[in-house]
This record gives C-alpha cells, structure tokens and sequence, in this order.
C-alpha cells in the first residue's frame, strides 16, 4: 500500500455504522467533507463531527442505492454486520468509489483504503499504518510523533516564506537547497517555533547568513 493524501473538501462520505468506529471514522472525515452521511438503526453517546445521521437499517440489498442517492467519494463499511459489510463494498466497488472495511484487516482487495492514525500541525500531517497488522500500534506511535511535530506546521510556514523570499534575490538553486536545509535542522529555530522565546525569523536569518557565508 502506498499512503496518497486525499482532498475531501468538496465531497460526501457515506457511513454505515452508528457505533464508536462509525462516529471517529465520522468525526475524522466531517473535518474536512463537504457531506458525511451515517447511517445506522441506533447510534452511539458520542459526536458524530456533526455528521449527518439518518436512522435507517438496509439490508444488503439496500445498500447499493444509498451509494446512488448519496454519491459518495468514500463509503465506510463500519456496521457489526458482515453482510452489510461485505454488501457495502462490492457495491462501491461496482461503482468505482473508494471503500474503507473498518472490520478487515487482512485480505483487502484492489482498491481498498485503510485510515491511518493521524498527526496534524498546521499543514504538516503524518500518517501511520502497520498494513492493519496492529491498529493499537498505530495509535501509539501517533501518539509519540504529535511530540516531535510540535511547532512543524509553523516551521513549514516560516521556510515556505524563506524559499520564496531566496527564489526573488540572486542567489542559486543549490544556495537556496542549503540554507532551506540548514534552517529545518537548526535546532535554535525549533527551540524559537516552539517556546516564543527568540523570534524564529531572526534566527532563521541567522542560519542563513553562515550558510551563505560558508560555514556548513
Ligand atoms: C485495517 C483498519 C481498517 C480501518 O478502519 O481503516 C482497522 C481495523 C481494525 N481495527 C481494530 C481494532 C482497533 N482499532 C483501533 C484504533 C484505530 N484503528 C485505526 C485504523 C484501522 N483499523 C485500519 C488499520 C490501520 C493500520 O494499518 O494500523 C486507526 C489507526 C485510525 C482510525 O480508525 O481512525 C485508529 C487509531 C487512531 C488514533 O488513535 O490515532 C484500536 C485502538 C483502540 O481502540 O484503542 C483497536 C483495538 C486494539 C487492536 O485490536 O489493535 C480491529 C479489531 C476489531 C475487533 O477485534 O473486533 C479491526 C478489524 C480487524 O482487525 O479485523
Ligand atoms: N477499524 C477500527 O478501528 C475498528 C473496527 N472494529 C470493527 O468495526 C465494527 C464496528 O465496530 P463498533 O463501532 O465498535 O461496533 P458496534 O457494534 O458498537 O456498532 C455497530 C453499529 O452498526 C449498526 N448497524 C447494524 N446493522 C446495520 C445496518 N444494516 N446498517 C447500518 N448500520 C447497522 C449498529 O446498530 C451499530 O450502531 C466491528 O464489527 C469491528 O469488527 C472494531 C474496533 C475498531
């Protein structure tokens, strides 16, 4: 599998499934959706991202034409019934739409889609999979990297500057390559993103003129 970012803005998510897997896959998606639709003959105590919730229990036979009526980018198979499941994703695949089995691990066909666990700081996200060997695993490890993104996002943003202010001046692709480098290595840079310390720009700046000058 080959992890691929996917722009939900403007599109619909179909659920199936009311329980706790069902609402974080639709408090996950609700994020950045246009539409999350879930539908479920009960639903659980807990937010669903102000997803859309229709009290409804299809049977196999149904399933398909929730998919036609919602038209959905990605359906999510999230209910405790294997045929539901199982209905769910022949009839998204019938109709080339993405499918994410929250009850499969193994086994996946052409086409599936796993959720990773998810690390976001501003623009920057990590995702982590272990090929559904270990979800546990996944999210324990997501857990450990949130530290290591702390101030990423904002690092992401003061080098996107940078790069566009070296593009403007005189200096060479390979001068640019190097001071970009060297400013997200810089560990006084980090230390400024995260603590408020010192003002990160300054020393950026800083990094960038001994790197100009040299002394790398
Ligand atoms: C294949 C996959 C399909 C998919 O859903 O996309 C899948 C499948 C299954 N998960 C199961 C169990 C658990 N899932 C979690 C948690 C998460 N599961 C997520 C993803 C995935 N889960 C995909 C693979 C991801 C990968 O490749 O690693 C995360 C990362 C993302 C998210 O769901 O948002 C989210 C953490 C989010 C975060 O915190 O960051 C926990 C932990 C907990 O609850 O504390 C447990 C209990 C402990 C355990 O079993 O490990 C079961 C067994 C059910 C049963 O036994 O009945 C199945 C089905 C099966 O294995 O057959
Ligand atoms: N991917 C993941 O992270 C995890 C996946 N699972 C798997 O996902 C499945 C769901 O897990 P939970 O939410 O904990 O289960 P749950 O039993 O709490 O919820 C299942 C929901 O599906 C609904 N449902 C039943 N028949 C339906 C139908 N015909 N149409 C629509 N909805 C229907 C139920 O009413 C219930 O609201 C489990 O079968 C389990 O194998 C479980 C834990 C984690």
């Amino acid at each position: 599998m080959i992890p691929l970012y996917h722009d939900f803005t403007d599109e619909t998510v179909l659920v199936f499934g009311g329980g706790s897997v069902g609402a974080r896959k639709a408090r996950r998606f609700a994020a950045e959706a246009n539409v999350v639709v879930v539908v479920s003959p009960d639903f659980v105590d807990e937010a669903f991202g102000g997803a859309e919730r229709v009290r409804e229990a299809p049977s196999p036979d149904d399933v398909a034409g929730w998919i036609d009526r919602t038209n959905p980018a990605l359906v999510v198979a999230a209910t405790n019934d294997e045929a539901v499941n199982e209905a769910a994703e022949r009839a998204a695949r019938e109709r080339g739409v993405l499918v994410n089995r929250a009850d499969r691990s193994g086994g996946r066909d052409a086409g599936s889609v796993v959720v990773p666990a998810t690390v976001t700081d501003g623009d920057v996200t990590a995702a982590i999979s272990t090929g559904g060997a270990s979800p546990a695993l996944s999210k324990h490890l997501r857990e450990r990297v949130e530290a290591e993104l702390d101030g990423a996002g904002a690092m992401a943003e003061l080098t996107g500057e940078i790069r566009e202010t070296l593009k403007d001046g005189d200096c060479s692709p390979e001068e640019r390559r190097d001071a970009v480098r060297a400013v997200v290595r810089s560990s006084a840079v980090w230390k400024a993103l995260r603590t408020g310390e010192s003002k990160p720009r300054q020393e950026a700046d800083r990094v960038i003129r001994n790197t100009m000058g040299g002394d790398r």
